[in-house]
């Protein structure tokens, strides 16, 4: 475990793990677009960086949408969220396709958790739909789709960010 400072993470205060494989983060990306396909259509997707860019392209995929831009946005270092950062926002020709207000365009990230960064990216993009695969109850009420809420004390552990590793049975004390 990184520690920097004797201040809990935000992953050591939620506690409850959650573990996503590859297997069924595509399930959940593939539920959520059946989900989008009602709302759509949409003229480009727009992904927040960098968790976005994985249910993005599933969500791409699915949808036949071949304009995808990025909102890179840099918060978290890890698992402690600091200051929030736009280190990029989305192209002239994007905004264009979005009227200037996001109109018709598809904001897709992979969760929301206290809703920071998807406030940011709304407050940039008013008038496009926003799709999460997770939502925590603090940030869902920004989401207009998201797939699966989890409880604000779980951490949500992607694929990209894990390995398969050697669990102790119970009787050896494991949790
Ligand atoms: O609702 P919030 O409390 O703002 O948290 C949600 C954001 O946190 C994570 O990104 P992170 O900043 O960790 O960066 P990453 O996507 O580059 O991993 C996640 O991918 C969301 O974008
Ligand atoms: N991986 C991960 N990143 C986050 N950023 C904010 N909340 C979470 C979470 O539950 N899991
Ligand atoms: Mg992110």
């Amino acid at each position: 475990m990184v520690e920097r400072n004797s201040e809990p993470s935000a992953q050591e205060r939620a506690g409850r793990p959650f573990p996503v494989s590859w297997d069924q983060f595509h399930r959940d990306c593939r539920a959520l677009t059946w989900r989008l396909n009602e709302v759509g259509p949409f003229h480009a997707v727009v992904a927040i960086t960098r968790g976005g860019l994985v249910p993005a392209a599933i969500v791409a995929r699915e949808l036949g949408l071949r304009v995808i831009d990025t909102v890179c946005v840099a918060s978290y270092d890890h698992d402690k969220q600091g200051d929030l950062k736009v280190l990029k926002g989305i192209s002239e020709q994007t905004a264009k396709l979005g009227g200037g207000t996001g109109k018709g365009l598809l904001i897709v990230d992979d969760l929301v958790d206290t809703g920071k960064t998807g406030k940011l990216v709304r407050e940039l993009l008013p008038d496009a739909h926003f799709a999460t695969v997770y939502a925590k109850p603090k940030g869902r009420p920004l989401v207009d789709t998201y797939i699966t809420e989890v409880s604000q004390d779980t951490w949500i552990f992607f694929p990209w960010d894990t390995a398969l590793s050697f669990q102790p049975p119970l009787r050896d004390g494991a949790a």
